[in-house]
Formats: C-alpha cells, structure tokens, sequence
C-alpha cells in the first residue's frame, strides 16, 4: 500500500489569527501565554484537518511564530552576543532577532535600552517566503536551548495524532547561513562537526517521546553546491543514522533538480527520499535508481507553490511508474514540498467565479489531491474517489476549452515584440547629461523606495470602499489627503525625489493585478511573506492585457501639489510574475513579456502626464534566477531584462527611470543589464563589506539601502554618516543616491519620521563635507 504524505502545512491560521496574535503581542495587548494558546489551537486544527482528510504522515514542528530556519538557531543557540545581554525571554529573544528591538530605559524599575538590529532576512529558495539568515561566529556555541520539535511532536500526540517531525537538515541549515560581522572568515560548512552532537541529542529526544521517523529537509540540494558541501553529506548522515538509531530519516528535497548532486547522497545510511517531481520530472529515472533494497521514494506530486488543481490523469502515471520501480509499499505520495506557500482554504473564496474557482486547489484541497491519489493507486473503489477522479478529468478539460484564458489581440502583440522596443533611444551618459539639466539634483540625492506607512486607518478606509461603505468619490478624497500629507512631510524634512506614497495600493503586486484582464485575485488567500507579513497573490489565468490606466490619477495628483519632482512608481513584470501564482499552461517568458506590454503602455502614459521620474520595481528579479546554473539560467538572465527593457525603454532619454531591488544577493551584470538611470538596492545588513564593492563599477546611479526598514529601530544620523562614510571609500560620490532599503508601508510614522530625518541630515553632511 503507497501511504500519503504532507511536508507542512501554512501556519497562519485560516482567517490570518498568527498575524493578529503575534502583532498584538508586540503591542502589549496580549501576554505570551495568551499568544502561545493561540499557536496551539492553530496547530491542532491543523493537525485534526489532516488527519480528518486521511492523510498517513504529517508532520509537526511545521508551526512557527515567526520562522522555521529561526526557530532553528534558536534551538540550536546560534544567537549572536548582542540578543543574550538583555536577559529576554526565549520568544523575545526569538522576535529580536527576527525584527530587531529598541525599549527606552526604564530608570524606575532598573531596566536598562535596548538597542539591537535584527538579523539578515532573504528569500528562501526562488519563493516569496524570506527566512531568517542563521549567523554564525567564531564565538557560536552550539547547545540545545529548548525543546519546540520534541514539544510539538507531544502535542500532536496527545491529541492522537502520530506525526513525523520535520527539521532543516544540517547541511542546509549551515549552508543558508552567514558568518557574523566579526567571523568574515568563517565558512560555515565547517561548524558541521560541532553542529551534528546538537542534532542527535534532539533527534533522540523525539525518539525518546516516540516519533518512528523524522523529516529532514535538505533543500540546498537543488543548488549547485560547492564539493566541500557535496562531500560532507556522507559523513554527516553516517553519524545521524549511528546516533539516532531505530529513528527513521526522510531525507527531503524539493523546489529542483537533485541530480547534479546525486552522488553526494547515494549513499546515505537514511530511511527514504523525498524528490519534487512537479518542479523536475525529468529526474524521475535517475533518483529513483540510487534507492536501496528497503529505502522508501516520497514522490513530490501535489504542487506545494502552487493555486491549480492537480491533474490526476499525469500524476497516476507517475506515481504507477514508482510503484513499478520499488514496489507500492516503499512509495509515499507527497506534495512536492511545504504547503507553507499555498493559500489555506479555498472554501473561503466567495468572490471568484465558478469555473476560475474550479481550477483552483489550496492546502486544505490538496490533502484530498494527496489521498485520492493514494488511494486510487492502492486499488480504492470508493465512490468518493470515483467521484473525485471523475471530476478532475472534467477539470482538466475545462480548463483547456475554456474562454477566459486566450486573448488573441495579446498573443499578436507579444509575437510582434522587436529587439528595438527594448532599447532607449540613447546610452545613459548621452540621457544622464540631458537629466542633469532637467534636475539639478544635488550630490547624494536622497529619496525613498516608495510606500509610506500604510496605518489602520488607510486599510480600513480601503476596506469600508471595497464593502460599499463608503463612495468612490470619499475614497479618493481620503486617499488624495494621505497623498498630500506624505508629500508635505517629505517636503518639510527636504528630501530631493518625492514620492506619493503608495496608499491606494492594498500590495505592490495585487493591486496592478487587480486591474488586468487575465488575473484572478482572490479575498481570502494569504500566504506568508515574512514574520507577521502576509500576501495575497493574484492568479494569472489568462493572457494579460491593460483596459485603462493603472497610477497615473495618484501621481499626477501628487505631481500637482509639489514643485519637487515626484517618481511615478510601478511593479516590473518579472515581480508582477514572481509575487502572482503563474499559469502552468504558459511558459514564464510569455507571460513576463505580456505583463512587459501591460507596463509599457503604463510608463508611457505616466510620461504623457507628466510626471518626469518612474520607478519601475524589480525586487523579485533575482528571485526568479533559476537555482541551478546553466542554459535555462542563462536564458532567464536575457528575458527577465529584456521583459524590463521593453516596459521602459519607450520613454525620452530625459525621463529618468529608477529600479529597485530588495530580498536577494545581487548579480551587478544582471542589474546593469536593466539599463536603469537609477537603482536603489537592499544594503543595510549586508555585512560583508565587499557587498559595496559589488556595486562600485555599475555604469549608472545607485543607491545602497542605508536603513532597514522591516525593523522598528531608529538609526541615528551618526549611524548614516557611519554606513555612508563606509560606502563612499570605495565608491563615486557623483554617482551616491541616498535612500532607505525598502518601502516603509510596514513601519509606523513616528519612526518613519526620525528615521528619514537623520537620513536627510547625514546626506547634508556629506554634502557640506564634499563642497569643501
Ligand atoms: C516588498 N515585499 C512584498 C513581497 N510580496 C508582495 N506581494 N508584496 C510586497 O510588498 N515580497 C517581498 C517583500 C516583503 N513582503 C511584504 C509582504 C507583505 C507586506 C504587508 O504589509 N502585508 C500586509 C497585507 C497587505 C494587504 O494586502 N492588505 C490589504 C488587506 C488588509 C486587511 O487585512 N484588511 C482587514 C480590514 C482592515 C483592518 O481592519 O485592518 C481585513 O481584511 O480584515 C489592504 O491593505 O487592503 C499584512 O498586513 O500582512 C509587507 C511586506
Ligand atoms: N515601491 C515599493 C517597493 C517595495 S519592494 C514600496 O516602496 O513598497
Ligand atoms: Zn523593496
């Protein structure tokens, strides 16, 4: 009998409670007890959902209050110095490090400031989730500090519920971290010897509570590892499966292609394997052929990072051909990966079309893909499953017949794309001596990204306007005065490049989405971006089209009130397709090409009304770099830039176009390749000072992220001049913008105010500093 297996379920809850829970928390309205309770009633639904919907192996310590890979430094004590000093609580211990932490002192009660940054947060993988960089130093004591994977197991337990805990596997968990500032010369590979008693103490503590199997996710190995990565699998895995004796390991991959690193783990003393066979097919023959007599294959086939229903019809062969290879006893049908990246319930959908929302499955649809799969496979003739079958087919046929999905005027304008419309008319110098007449900027420009906060009042007025609460012509009004009061204050701290602000905008991506012919969106379909951050990606369901002008209204009222320059601001198509759940029918170069004409059209009518300055965001350029280095990498690097290309390069040289980038170690050739005027990047936690150098030789203007905006702490203006006294020894001052790292739309006004004053002041320094 194959059995059915879940990698992790989302642990937001189904109306978005671990938000709520944990941003009140920080608030001081609710106490960790309080907060605590709240993430064990997620788990338990979670748990009682799957076992309920048939699933064989789930899994626990899935759940996080903020993230899984920090839950792991944590548990293993991998907390740099300046967490420890202040005397916090685990879970505060844990949210300083995730967000940072400033308290004023407080004499009274002979508590002392605090004052610490919080640690580097990136993408995980090619996802919009970020995780939480483990930072190693010299100084890193492993020890276990905690028992969240043996409590949990527990948990499940005593509600009846048998699950296998999932881990990061060591290999990974080294590999996706970083030395500390004060280590540079630490590869953290080599802590491995020192990390793996860490791994089989709390590995024989779940056996010891009465877990038979564990899952440890080795992901890393879809990169392209460096051998010293490829070749310490062996000997770890031989010490795991020594230590742990009697405790079976699944040893899991997902998100790619394993097989350039297959030899690394042929070998390995585990239980089983876990491949993604949604992402990578093609691997199929290879992986299964390193399995031993008695190792199990988990066959990633539900697709864990993504909204469509899965196509029973494809997925049965597949499965049938592990069978035939191993045996049904040994093969377990899994979702390619987590389900952390899927929305929760597509039963709370209310507003989406019929037949769209028949080609949709979220996390709680795809347990039933998982166990109808399963059990037809083992032979079920249950009516249900019948059923199920039979309506899959239907789907499948649906879809492909269906009206909304081919645009015929679309298809003709991506066919008709020429190599000119990817070019401005001349070279930056030839632009940048044309732009420099128009804006007589400064040295060391100083700007913002974008947003500014985006307060309760602006998401409940958004909300009255969606419910019919309140009229379009008092929305607009509302929006206008938010528009006018964040043009006043970046007025009053004299910043050089204005912008509107972004209220209107409920997300960077839903909201372009929103107005597309050819996107879905749906109300209810949160998946975590970070910590207490949620996004809501709209659907591409078809070919994409623009009816009507996007931000032009908002711009060219904020333009209207200022005499200083304000940045028309967009989403560039290689965001707008990364931040959306893609079609699966449509290779992702078409469909960046057709969100490319969407947005040209855009930045031409922006031009048209006036407004100088745009802004064409890309954070999630590097996101979408195929993991693995070869062919389809190389053709991602041309399209993806060509796709930006053709959204600005209809513009005259004298409109300048920005760029931004956030989330992602940067390749300056890929960046250059955009042939933006202006681009701002994620620097403040970058503490390999040869970051700086990475950038110092990119043709055109930059600006490093002095500031780090998912942290509430306030730099002081000394801090600026110290970070950008830093910068400017390596780099062309003529050249130096000076703008945050993000936009601020999750920070308050009190620190958004300070924190761009000081910024604005240390630029003036500097200025004052140069003029001499
Ligand atoms: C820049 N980033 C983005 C990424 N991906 C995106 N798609 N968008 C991004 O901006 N990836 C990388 C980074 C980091 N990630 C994020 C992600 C998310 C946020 C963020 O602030 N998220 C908000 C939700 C945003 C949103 O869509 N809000 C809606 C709905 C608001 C809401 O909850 N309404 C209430 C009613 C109103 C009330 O009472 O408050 C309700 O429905 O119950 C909106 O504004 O209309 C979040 O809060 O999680 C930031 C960075
Ligand atoms: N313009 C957007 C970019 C975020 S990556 C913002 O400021 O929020
Ligand atoms: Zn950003």
């Amino acid at each position: 009998m194959v059995a059915s297996s879940v990698l992790g379920f989302p642990r937001i809850g189904a109306k978005r409670e671990l938000k709520k829970a944990t941003e009140s928390y920080w608030a001081g309205k609710i106490t960790s007890e309080e907060l605590f309770e709240i993430g064990s009633k997620i788990r338990t639904e979670n748990w009682k959902l799957q076992k309920d919907a048939g699933v064989d192996i789930i899994a626990s310590n899935d759940f996080s209050f903020y993230d899984q890979v920090l839950d792991l430094s944590l548990l293993f004590n991998v907390i740099p110095d300046r967490y420890t000093k202040y005397g916090l609580s685990p879970i505060d211990t844990l949210f300083a490090m995730g967000r940072g932490l400033q308290k004023p002192a407080d004499e009274a009660k002979g508590i002392k400031a605090i004052d610490v940054t919080a640690l580097e947060m990136v993408k995980w993988f090619d996802s919009n989730y970020h995780y939480v960089r483990p930072t190693f130093s010299h100084s890193t004591e492993f020890k276990l500090n905690g028992s969240k994977p043996v409590d949990e197991f527990l948990e499940a337990k005593k509600l009846g519920v048998e699950t296998r805990p999932v881990l990061l596997g060591p290999i990974s968990y080294l590999f996706l971290g970083k030395a500390d500032k004060d280590s540079l010369d630490l590869d953290p590979i080599s802590l491995l010897e020192k990390l793996l008693p860490v791994y089989i103490e709390v590995l024989n503590k779940l056996k010891e509570a009465g877990a038979k199997s564990v899952q440890l996710d080795e992901p890393v190995l879809v990169f392209d590892l460096p051998q010293n990565v490829q070749d310490a699998y062996q000997g770890a895995y031989e010490k795991l499966a020594k230590g742990v004796a009697g405790l079976d390991i699944v040893l899991t991959t997902y998100f790619g292609d394993v097989r350039p690193n297959l030899k690394a783990i042929a070998n390995l003393p585990v239980s089983g394997f876990h491949f993604d066979f949604t992402r990578c097919p093609e691997q199929f023959d290879e992986v299964v052929a390193i399995l031993k007599d008695s190792q199990k294959l988990s066959v990633g086939i539900v697709d864990g990072r993504n909204v469509w229903k899965n196509k029973f019809g494809a997925s049965l062969k597949l499965i049938q051909s592990a069978v035939d290879k191993v045996g049904s006893d040994r093969v377990i049908v899994a979702t390619s990966s987590s389900l952390l990246h899927t929305p929760v319930d597509l039963d709370n959908e209310t507003s989406l079309s019929e037949e769209i929302k028949g080609f949709f499955s979220f996390a709680k649809q795809k347990l039933s893909e998982v166990v109808t799969l399963s059990a037809k496979i083992n032979g079920s003739t249950d009516a249900a499953i019948t059923k199920a079958l039979e309506e899959n087919a239907a789907y499948v046929e649906a879809r492909n017949t269906s009206k909304i999905i081919n645009n015929p005027e679309v298809q003709k304008r991506v066919a008709a794309i020429d190599s000119n419309m990817g070019k401005r008319q001349n070279a930056f110098p030839a632009r940048w001596n044309k732009q420099k007449a128009i804006f007589k900027f400064p040295l060391f420009p100083t700007t913002t990204i974008g947003s500014f906060p985006q307060t309760k009042e602006i998401r409940i007025n958004r909300n009255k306007f969606q419910r019919g609460k309140i009229s379009a012509e008092e929305y607009e009004k509302f929006i206008n005065e938010e528009i006018e009061r964040v043009i006043r204050f970046q007025e009053e701290i004299d910043l050089d490049v204005l912008v509107h602000g972004e209220p209107e905008r409920n997300d960077m991506t839903a909201y372009f989405g929103e107005q597309i012919n050819g996107y879905a969106f749906t109300t209810n379909g949160w998946v975590q971006s970070y910590g207490s951050r949620y996004v809501r990606p709209p659907v591409i369901v078809g070919d994409l089209s623009r009816p009507k002008p996007m931000s032009v209204k908002e711009s060219v009222y904020a333009q209207s009130i200022t005499t200083k320059h304000v940045k028309g601001m967009l989403t560039g198509p290689i965001t707008m397709l990364r931040w959306s759940f893609p079609r699966d029918d449509l290779d992702q170069k078409t469909q960046a090409y057709q969100l490319s004409l969407v947005l040209r059209d855009e930045v031409n009518d922006l031009e048209a009304a006036g407004i100088k300055i745009i802004q064409v965001d890309e954070p999630a350029l590097r996101e979408g770099l195929p993991l693995r280095a070869g062919a389809e990498r190389n053709a991602y690097y041309d399209w993806a830039a060509e796709s930006f290309r053709i959204s600005t390069s209809g513009v005259a040289d004298e409109t300048q176009i920005h760029s931004h980038f956030c989330y992602s170690d940067l390749d300056p050739n890929h960046i250059k390749a955009l042939d933006a005027d202006v681009v701002s990047i994620e620097y403040s936690k970058k503490d390999d000072p040869s970051y700086i150098s990475e950038f110092k030789d990119y043709p055109n203007h930059v600006g490093l992220g002095l500031f780090d905006i998912h942290s509430p702490r306030i730099p002081s203006k000394e801090e600026f001049i110290e970070k950008m006294g830093k910068i400017l020894e390596t780099y062309d001052a003529a050249k130096f913008w000076v703008n945050p790292d993000c936009g601020l739309k999750t920070r308050g006004w009190e620190e958004t105010k300070l924190s761009l004053s000081h910024m604005v002041e240390a630029a003036k320094y500097f200025r004052g500093k140069y003029a001499k």
